[in-house]
């Protein structure tokens, strides 16, 4: 497997561009499945694993996907199965999403339940409460849920126990082509949702409310292909603007948007962190001493449970005690073990971290168990004496898009060493003639995942 090697020590420095959103272009990928005429074309995707998956999931559908640089064209005027396959759903839970848009198209759905990961159990039961109560009979057998409607959705007042950012984005695709109107109380209020209901409105829906606790679907007959550019990614954003802190940097952030970033902007700023903004972007600027902060996750508008790991990290280096409160997720607490290896104090009882500052902090060999404990350990490692090997990239790759070259670019010590198989694989890559590689493309034209495949091939570093 590859690993990450950060030599720890010096300040970023300079400018650094965010991508798309994860958390919005995969729902919107899946919302592309609605699109019964023309094609849809996403601007500003980024190279992730997690798009690689759910394109992949998008062609076993039918959908007709081509992907070039940072953009994706989509056609899914013909859907030819109802069944997302086991084998590409378990990759990944945001693959749940086609369940709405697949029952609203073709009235019935197959898809493998996506279980737990290392942050949580994750249920489910938010998005299958909705679609209930639109009318669909849902079943479950050998590790998979069928469901089936006859005729259309209907229209439903569904009330949210959690106000889950998936469940409302699924219940708003399953009800943008329902009938009636569809109100979706306690629903999430996460920018993503905006996101996607900006989306579906200009294929031709009706979704009002987005971005407040409730919104209001009025269904339309069909939805149309539109070209769509997606946000930037307010995580990636605040990884890079912890790191830059973390170091005692300069950078700027550009493409960030402060208005997605409120309480990481707060957080950062009671701490010592001066933070500048403009239309462009975000420039963060750290001084020693930096000072201890508590902070509670909680959904959009509160403190973003992506960024709490992150964060965590940051308050390793600050004076004073703090006390991280997670409240979204009850085992997000994963790379605690890991930051102890690097000379962290930090003790958890159940839901909270109670982390010692003025930690130093020392390179070490350590694993990435989730995405964004991975981006905790890269930052703690800018900041460590030594020389740190961040393993278990695969779920770095997930979200964060040549985050190598990035903060290389910033002036870190950091390469990534490719594994065994990776280098064998890119080997033969580039052992192959340009017009073969042609070649194979024109011939899997009738396969789209597998031109997916070929054309986001990640490369290495
Ligand atoms: C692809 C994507 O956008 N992922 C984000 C999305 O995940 P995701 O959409 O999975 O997160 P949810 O908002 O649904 O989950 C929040 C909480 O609700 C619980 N829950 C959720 C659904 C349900 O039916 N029943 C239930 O109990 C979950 O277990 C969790 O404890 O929002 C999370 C919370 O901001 C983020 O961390 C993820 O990065
Ligand atoms: C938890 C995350 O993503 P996902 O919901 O895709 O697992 C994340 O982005 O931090």
């Amino acid at each position: 497997m590859s690993k990450i090697i950060v030599r720890g020590g010096r300040p970023l420095k300079g400018t650094v561009r965010v991508h798309g959103a994860k958390n919005s272009v995969l729902p919107i990928l899946a919302a592309a499945l609605l699109a019964e005429q023309g094609s849809c074309v996403i601007h500003d995707v980024p190279a992730l694993d997690d798009v690689h998956n759910i394109i992949q999931v998008l062609s076993a559908l039918g959908v007709g996907a081509i992907q070039e640089e940072g953009r994706v064209r989509l056609n899914a005027s013909e859907l030819t199965s109802f069944d997302a396959p086991y084998e590409l759903v378990r990759k990944m839970r945001a693959s749940f999403l086609v369940m709405g848009p697949l029952l609203a198209r073709l009235g019935k759905v197959r898809i493998s339940l996506p279980g737990g990961c290392a942050i949580g159990t994750r249920p489910i039961d938010q998005h299958l409460k909705g679609f209930e109560a639109m009318g669909a009979e849902i079943g479950f057998g050998q590790g998979s849920i069928e469901a089936r409607v006859e005729g259309k959705l209907r229209g439903a007042r569904i009330y949210l126990d959690i106000a889950s950012v998936g469940a409302t984005e699924n219940i708003m695709m399953a009800a943008a082509t329902a009938e009636g109107t569809t109100t979706i109380e306690n629903a999430a209020k996460e920018p993503e949702i905006v996101d996607l209901a900006n989306f579906l409105n200009a294929m031709g829906a009706r979704v009002r409310g987005a971005g407040t606790g409730i919104i209001r679907i009025e269904g339309v007959e069909r939805l149309s292909g539109v070209e769509h550019v997606v946000i930037p990614d307010r995580v990636e954003a605040g990884t890079y603007m912890v790191a830059a802190a973390m170091t005692g940097g300069d950078v700027y952030i550009e493409g960030a948007i402060r208005d997605h970033l409120g309480p990481v902007v707060a957080k950062l700023e009671e701490m010592g962190v001066v933070v500048d903004s403009d239309e462009n972007g975000i420039r963060v600027r750290a001084q020693y001493p930096l000072r201890a902060v508590d902070l509670k996750t909680l959904p959009y508008p509160g403190f973003p449970t992506d960024m709490q790991a992150q964060m965590m990290a940051l308050l390793l280096r600050a004076e004073g005690t703090s006390i991280v409160t997670e409240t979204v997720f009850e085992n997000r607490f994963m790379h605690v073990d890991e930051l102890i290896k690097m000379g962290a104090q930090i003790k958890v009882d159940g839901r909270t971290a109670i982390v010692t500052g003025n930690a130093r902090l020392v390179g070490a060999q350590v694993c990435a168990t989730d995405l964004r404990a991975g981006a905790a350990l890269i930052c703690s490692a800018l900041a460590a004496d030594g020389t740190t090997e961040v393993s278990g990239v695969h779920h770095i790759d997930r979200g964060y898009m040549d985050i190598v070259g990035k903060l290389a670019g910033l002036g870190a010590d950091v390469y990534r060493a490719p594994s065994e198989e990776e280098l064998l694989a890119e080997a033969e890559r580039a052992s192959r003639h340009p017009s073969k590689i042609l070649e194979e493309i024109k011939g899997h034209a009738a396969a789209p995942a597998d031109l997916a495949r070929i054309r986001i091939q990640p490369t290495l570093a």
